[in-house]
């Protein structure tokens, strides 16, 4: 180390940021330097200090202190102190003293670095080239954007997340049957939008009872940190800051429904604070008809008309009939959907091109279309002669179940409804557990009162359906179904069970009573309660230890809530809509669940409620699976359903009823499964694609290899790691940390893992992969700082002299864009790697970099530093070889680049505008935008240049 004097210029070599450093005093061990360009004042340890002293070379270009540029003619020390002699741009000769320097000086160029002496490790050099190798793998690999979150690798929504979040402002319905998992497949699409910078800006929309469920999910799934607004919020940020929007406040923001429906000042707001997504849960709320909207469609029409990607989400796209199923595609496409009559139309026209689907797809195509010309007919009809006559040509051939394949998938793009709606079903997807029904018949209230009696026989539908209604205050007492649910309860005192009852009332009175007179460990959970109260009642069922037997539930405070970790549901009641009894099972029977399902039933024999109880079971088969038909059933047998609900029990009448469902259920059933919904099938979920995206995303996901390198990376930045189990560490800043924080690493540190099925069961620890803030922040650290972009090794290898010099280089090709253009999806290869040796020979073939890499041998930091100084101007010629040479590269890998373009968009464009022609399902904004980015990246790519990246200097001994 030199000696420090005054007014000298030194670098951090762990802090290039700074700039150039003033030596400000020195005293026996310290010495004190000031950064002018940051205005920071430093003070080191002499005998250690992480610095190198800045002398220019005769020939550099530097600037003053005043920003004057000067070429340095001569240099002379003076006791340790540089005075240079420098010429300005007019000839004009001055004296430049050290200190009266430039201090914002930034080596960006990796020689320039290492001419002012930073010389980094061999082990920082290799992590450098390897984490750009890392870093555009998963920039260009089908998984980004979904390696992230902490979710189990489910295909059917994998396949969806890839679908739709490729897209440009994507607008689709997620209709997956309750508890299939629409809420992730939204957190995916929105994740992947987000991390590729298509979109920043994201509002998502949700019922009351829902907030605090989707922040959670939002968070510990995806690691995005939502905002909740509310009135009191607003007025707070209102408050603090007087004219603010708050929806502008933030860039990811979560509320509910009725607060935006019930304020039209702050829906102007939240239209006029722009945004690239909106996500709408429990869609099936914005009812809508042909005379009337409700006052949610009408908000969520006006922030639909504003935002340019929408995903809405309902799990009953028609619980409330045709008419508000199209109301809601009419949100996501105004004018493709813009005649009810057209749409009921086009629902039926579905059912031929399922028929020919159903043909292609048979065990025997290959036998059967040999003597099926009518198939090929009809093809021509759908896709043109031309395709049916090339899937013709190849009956013979080997090819032929491809060929099909590729014919199907056609069918399906042209003619389906896959790209606005995806539904999935449990029939589709595996893995799902039994449910099973148990109905316990209890005789009516002896002694209903003879008051009562006269009220029941006047009972409404409401009233017969729910007694409690009619016993009034002495309900508790006298409802046999109270009694059974206290002796379930006590007898199964280790299982948890929901109780769902539609009435808030019910459910509070009931609860009180398990809890206060029966010793139960209850909890209650209704619309009544503020959030935090019922996010605490259901954490209280929820916990493992100290937790409530039961929760009680009433029917809309239940709507779209995890309660999978029971397996008993005692239905108190039964709604009249199959659709909301599907609603109720779905709390239960959700991904996750692991054990089958128990539905209780306790009913009145013979009442109203045994009647219903009946038809859903029997009619409708709808406790112990889902039915599609439900809403269709219910609409087309009200009429005969409620005056049996009314009449005395009448077993002849209600088999009559039940039997006539059942045959139309069975009608309808076989109907849509040749009918849209086998289209609907097919375009929601590609099993053998779905499968080959989650198994790709095993491989990319591949924790051992992303452990190893972030081991290194945390290493090199001083971060601590300690093991906390077998698959999990402790990570904490340490005390020589490398930069002074880290994004995504909190000061007081945390618990991670690599391993994604320990994170799917521990919430409270961090799951790094590929795209967790702190491996994403520190690459971007590396790959965007000079962080081991120069490095000096030797090497024994006989062939070369001792004494001969290598340079070996590593280019990227760099183009500024922006990011949501993604260009990196498009540039050729990651790096190119350059050797040369003092002759200007290119040996990059011949010492490819595992061969330099298993030779490599550290030389010490003032040896380095020795032999830069020496060999300066070999190592100068080198560069400017090393960069000719590249200049000779660049012009090809730009051609690919423009080539990958065209490849990978302009096959895209051809086939939406294709498409366009037929499907109407296709937004010429999609095509427009496809057409635009093509342009932009094109643009960009011109100016798109090979730019040094890092070096490292080899000597053969
Ligand atoms: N890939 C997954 N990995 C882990 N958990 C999942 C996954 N998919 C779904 N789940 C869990 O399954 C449950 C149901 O998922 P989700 O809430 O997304 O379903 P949904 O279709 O939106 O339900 P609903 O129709 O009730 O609104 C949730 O507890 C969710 O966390």
């Amino acid at each position: 180390m030199s000696e420090f004097i005054p007014g000298q210029r030194w670098i951090s070599n762990t802090e290039s940021n700074l700039g150039l450093g003033l030596v400000t005093s020195v005293s026996n061990r310290r010495v004190e330097i000031l950064f002018p360009a940051v205005e920071e004042e430093r003070t080191y340890a002499i005998d250690n200090a992480p610095l190198s002293r800045v002398v220019y070379p005769v020939g550099e270009q530097v600037r003053n202190a005043a920003g004057l540029k000067v070429t340095i003619t001569a240099q002379q020390e003076l006791n340790g102190y540089m005075v240079y002699q420098v010429e300005d741009d007019g000839g004009e000769v001055l004296v430049l003293e050290e200190r009266d320097l430039d201090s914002a000086v930034h080596f960006s160029k990796p020689h320039d670095r290492l001419f002012a002496g930073q010389v980094d490790k061999i082990s920082q050099f290799k992590l450098r080239v390897e984490t750009l190798k890392n870093q555009f793998a998963h920039l260009q690999s089908e998984s980004y954007g979904l390696l992230g979150p902490r979710v189990q690798l489910l295909p059917h929504q994998l396949y969806i997340a890839h679908q739709v979040s490729r897209r440009f402002a994507p607008r689709v319905l997620l209709a997956d049957e309750v508890g299939l998992g629409k809420t992730i497949e939204a957190g995916l699409i929105l994740h992947q939008q987000l991390i590729s910078g298509k979109a920043s800006r994201a509002l998502i929309v949700v019922p009351d009872s829902l907030v605090h469920q989707w922040l959670v999910e939002m968070l510990r799934r995806f690691n995005l940190r939502f905002t909740i607004l509310d009135e009191l919020r607003c007025e707070a940020l209102e408050l603090s800051d007087e004219g603010v929007n708050p929806f502008e406040t933030a860039q990811l923001v979560l509320c509910n429904l009725s607060f935006l429906k019930s304020s039209p000042d702050r829906l102007v707001q939240a239209l006029d604070a722009g945004w690239d997504m909106l996500v709408v849960d429990e869609a099936h709320h914005l009812v809508w008809s042909e005379e009337e909207s409700s006052p949610e469609y009408i908000c969520i029409e006006a922030l639909a008309r504003e935002v340019k990607g929408l995903l809405l989400l309902t799990a009953t796209p028609e619980q409330l009939g045709v008419d508000s199923h199209f109301a809601r595609l009419r949100l996501l496409d105004p004018d493709r959907y813009y005649s009810l009559q057209q749409f009921r139309a086009e629902e039926e026209g579905y059912q031929p091109v399922s028929k020919l689907v159903a043909r292609l797809l048979d065990e025997d195509a290959r036998e059967q279309l040999k003597d099926a010309p009518e198939v090929f007919t009809q093809l021509g009809s759908y896709l043109g002669d031309e395709v049916a006559q090339q899937l013709q040509d190849e009956l013979e051939n080997d090819s032929l179940d491809q060929a099909i394949q590729d014919a199907v998938d056609s069918l399906l793009d042209h003619h389906g409804t896959g790209r606005v709606l995806f539904r999935n079903t449990r029939d589709g997807v595996s893995g799902f557990p039994k449910r099973v029904l148990h109905s316990y018949p209890l005789p009516e209230p002896e002694f209903y009162l003879e008051s009562e009696q006269q009220l029941l026989a006047q009972a409404d539908l409401e009233e017969r359906l729910h007694p409690e209604l009619i016993l009034a205050d002495r309900w508790l007492e006298a409802d046999p179904r109270v009694e059974w649910l206290v002796d379930w309860l006590k007898q199964n005192r280790d299982q948890k069970a929901l109780v769902i009852c539609a009435y808030a009332d019910t459910a509070k009175s009931l609860e009180e009573h398990l809890r206060l007179y029966e010793g139960i460990r209850s909890s209650v959970f209704h619309e009544g309660m503020s959030l935090v109260n019922r996010d605490r009642a259901a954490a209280y069922f929820a916990d493992e230890d100290e937790s409530a037997q039961v929760l009680i539930c009433s029917e809309i405070g239940s709507e779209g809530r995890n309660f999978q970790f029971a397996s008993h549901l005692v239905l108190f009641d039964l709604p009249l809509n199959p659709d909301l009894l599907e609603q109720r099972i779905g709390r239960l029977d959700r991904i996750g669940q692991r054990n089958d399902v128990q539905i209780h039933v306790p009913h009145y024999e013979f009442s109203a409620q045994a009647i219903l109880l009946d038809w859903f079971h029997r009619g409708l088969n709808c406790f112990e699976r889902a039915c599609p038909v439900g809403q269709v059933l219910f609409d087309q047998f009200l009429d005969q359903l409620i005056p049996a609900l009314f009449e005395e029990y009448d077993e002849a009448n209600t088999e009559q009823l039940i039997s006539s469902t059942r045959a139309e259920a069975d009608r309808l059933l076989e109907q849509l499964q040749q009918g849209r919904d086998q289209l609907l099938e097919l375009n929601s979920c590609n099993p053998v694609k779905a499968a080959a995206i989650a198994e790709s995303m095993e491989v990319t996901g591949n924790s051992i290899e992303l452990s190893s390198y972030m081991e290194r990376m945390f290493d090199q930045f001083g971060v601590e790691q300690q093991v906390h189990s077998s698959q999990s560490i402790i990570l904490s800043p340490g005390d020589h940390m490398h930069h002074e924080s880290l994004p995504g690493l909190p000061a007081d540190g945390m618990t991670a893992t690599y391993s994604r099925a320990l994170a799917l069961g521990r919430e409270d620890i961090q799951f790094l992969t590929w795209e967790h803030p702190l491996v994403m922040g520190t690459m971007d650290i590396v790959v965007n700082g000079d962080f081991g972009n120069t490095a000096v090794c030797s090497i024994k290898l006989p062939p070369l002299k001792p004494g001969t010099l290598l340079l070996e280089a590593i280019f990227t090709l760099h183009c500024a864009a922006p990011k949501q253009l993604q260009v990196q999806r498009y540039l050729p290869q990651t790096l190119s790697r350059i050797v040369v040796d003092t002759n200007g020979t290119d040996l990059s073939a011949i010492l490819t970099e595992t061969h330099i890499n298993n030779l490599a041998e550290r030389v010490g930091r003032r040896q380095a530093v020795d032999i830069v100084k020496h060999t300066r101007s070999e190592i100068g010629q080198m560069v400017e070889r090393v960069e000719a040479i590249a200049d000779t590269q660049q012009p090809a890998m730009l051609a690919q680049a423009t080539e990958n373009v065209a490849r990978l968009l302009g096959a895209e464009q051809e086939r939406l505008s294709a498409l366009a022609a037929v499907n109407p399902n296709i937004r010429q904004e999609e095509i427009d935008f496809l057409a635009h980015t093509r342009a932009e990246l094109e643009h960009h790519l011109q100016s798109a240049s090979l730019k040094l990246d890092a070096i490292r200097v080899i000597v053969a001994t």
